[in-house]
């Protein structure tokens, strides 16, 4: 289980300063590399068309400057020949137009592009997260991580868009830059003291920002899961019944207010700050603007070079500003993506070691436990502790014991969810570990109690034991007879095609005991070697689990079998039984030989008999 944090607000801050803002940057290459792997056209395309736009600007200027003087020159010469001035004013047309045409095509394959990014990101995180351990699913900070690498996928479609305007609006400044230097040089100068004081402010809150949004990684998530069990299929019941609605939502309410608060305190220093900035931003604007005004005046440059300079310095001065706090956002954006690079950083402990060996075709001897414990991380005592037993290849063997005395935490070594603390877990003489991996959860089929109820088809949700197999009937039909299925299905109206669970649109609840039917069904469709049923039968009442467990010892009669149950009348057809009590091995034996030993295992057996006399 995951461990549910409570509300830990500001304490676990991380100041992330420059300098590892600067280390993020070092995400930008493989990123940029997705990018273009992603799609090389659509990359391509975008450069270039940003390439075109990028000297519009200055383009615009200049023949809007071209057009003044040409006026200026018709009024003062008296000359009638307008011809000069209707082409440069064409040609303005043309630039205008040109701008729209080259931004609106830029704005549609960026965001084609993002999307396309977006559903490989989130591809790619599945598909790694199905890679990782069990124990890696059970861990809050990995949860985290996972979060805050889901995050990027909708978030970070932005920086691609940044980076891109980044470079566009780099080589625009140059441009104007070089021209407005051939006119008057100090103007630059003026540009860099108004700017830089807004560039440091805008970066400063940035950091602070990403601070506060990482450090509240785990409340957010608490956040997500009210909003889930306040609002699902899964939990309206319970909700309804224990009048859970106002603890959910006051305790979303209260969480949420106070990041609001965190928040807002962020936002209004920063929009305090920002509008100081602002202010200094238009008042050198203006003093610019004086200087050439005064220069017209003496006749130094043209009305129409005013124009273009104060165009020119204004934009100079929106670009330099908006390249600057891009490139501050570049660099929070980047820390962001660091966390969607750390999450595909993070490697399975449980993988296959070099050169493993093939899963045997057909098991010859059997399992052997060889003093095995385990912990799991984090726990203080063992779930199963100095464990040896051997299980011959064939038999059907009964795990009991009270709740906790680790039962599905055998299972789960068998299955190689997990890795034994200490000891070994031996199959026809080598290691567990020495098999190839893959192969192995193929060999174990594995119904756990808390098996999963897809919204999905029967067919799907029987064919997901194999999923090889959703496309052949025969098998499906087949494991529902077996499972005793068969008959649920009948009686639902889109037979096998039938939507189960109330999620989606025309789909059907089952019955606990009904569902646990459909589960079974997996099992016989897995046909794996050794097969494992953790009380997947708990709804059924005690006859009919009876009857469950006896036919598919039968149906899978030759194959290794292990079952969990609570009742000993079903416990007692297996061959063997392991009575564990606190993850150790208390008595184990047949039926038989455990009742004439008298132990713990008769005493509950005749316990449990009574009960039903
Ligand atoms: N993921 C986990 N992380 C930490 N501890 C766990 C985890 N799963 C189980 N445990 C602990 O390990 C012990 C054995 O649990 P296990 O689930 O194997 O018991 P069980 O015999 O299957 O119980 P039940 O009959 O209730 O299903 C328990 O003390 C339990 O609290």
């Amino acid at each position: 289980m995951a461990k549910r944090r409570g509300p830990r607000p500001g304490n676990t801050e991380e100041k992330k300063g420059w300098r590892e803002q600067l280390v993020a940057l070092r995400s930008i290459p493989p990123y940029l590399k997705l990018i273009w792997d992603t799609s090389p056209g659509m990359a391509g395309a975008s450069i270039v068309l940003r390439l075109l736009q990028a000297a519009l600007p200055t383009a615009i200027l200049y023949v809007g400057k071209l057009i003044i003087d040409e006026v200026l020159r018709l009024i003062e010469s008296g000359d009638g020949d307008t011809s000069y001035l209707w082409k440069v004013v064409a040609l303005e047309l043309l630039l205008a137009l040109a701008s729209d045409l080259l931004s609106r095509a830029t704005t549609l394959i960026d965001g084609l592009l993002t999307d396309l990014i977006s559903n490989r990101t989130s591809v790619d995180i599945m598909r790694h997260a199905a890679t990782l351990d069990l124990y890696q699913f059970e861990d809050a900070e990995f949860y985290d991580k996972m979060e805050r690498a889901r995050r990027q996928t909708s978030g970070r479609g932005v920086l691609m868009a940044q980076l891109l305007a980044q470079f566009q609006s780099t080589i625009t400044l140059v441009v104007l830059g070089v021209s407005v230097v051939a006119f008057n040089p100090w103007l630059i100068l003026l540009l860099v003291v108004a700017v830089i004081p807004s560039f440091i402010q805008e970066n400063y809150f940035n950091q602070q920002k990403y601070s506060l949004t990482r450090s509240w990684t785990p409340e957010r998530r608490e956040l997500d899961y009210l909003r889930y069990i306040g609002a699902s299929d899964v939990t309206a019941k319970e909700v309804k019944i224990f009048g859970l609605a106002d603890f959910i939502t006051d305790r979303f309410d209260e969480l949420s207010m106070k990041y609001y608060f965190k928040n807002r305190d962020l936002s209004i220093r920063r929009a305090g700050w920002g509008a100081f900035f602002s202010i200094i931003g238009s008042v050198t604007y203006y003093g610019a603007y004086v200087l050439i005004i005064l220069q017209t005046v003496e006749g130094v440059i043209t009305i129409g070079t005013l124009t273009f300079l104060a165009g020119a310095f204004r934009r100079m001065q929106q670009g330099l500003r908006s390249i600057l706090s891009r490139f501050a956002s570049i660099g929070e954006n980047a820390l962001y993506l660091q966390d969607l690079f750390d999450f595909f950083e993070i490697k399975p402990n449980i993988a296959d070691r070099a050169a493993a060996l093939p899963f045997p075709g057909t098991i010859q001897e059997g399992w052997v436990f060889e003093n095995v414990s385990f912990r799991y991380p984090g726990a203080e005592k063992y779930a199963i502790e100095n464990l040896s037993f051997t299980l011959p290849v064939g038999t059907k063997l009964a795990l009991v014991g009270e709740n906790g005395a680790g039962k599905t935490t055998l299972v789960k070594l068998l299955a190689r969810l997990y890795e034994p603390t200490s000891g070994r877990i031996l199959l026809d003489g080598r290691d567990l570990r020495e098999y190839r991996l893959e192969e192995l959860r193929d060999n174990v089929g594995v119904i756990f109690q808390d098996f999963f109820r897809y919204q999905l088809t029967v067919r799907e949700n029987i064919a997901v034991g194999r999923i090889g197999y959703l496309d052949n009937e025969t098998q499906i039909e087949e494991s529902a007879d077996k499972s005793l299925a068969a008959e649920v299905i009948a009686g639902l109206p889109g037979g096998y095609n039938q939507l189960l669970g109330k999620r989606f649109a025309g789909g059907q609840d089952l019955s606990g005991g009904q569902w646990q039917k459909i589960a079974l069904a997996r099992a016989y469709i897995r046909d794996a070697q050794l097969l494992i049923l953790d009380e997947p039968t708990s709804a059924l009442d005690a006859r009919a689990e009876y009857e469950v467990f006896q036919r598919f010892t039968e149906l899978i009669s030759g194959k290794s079998a292990v079952l969990i149950s609570h009742r000993f009348s079903t416990v007692r057809m297996a061959d063997v039984i392991l009575f564990l009590e606190f993850g150790k091995r208390l008595e184990m034996g047949s039926h038989e030989e455990l009742m004439a030993l008298g132990g713990r295992y008769a005493e509950l057996f005749r316990l449990q008999a009574r009960g039903y006399e």
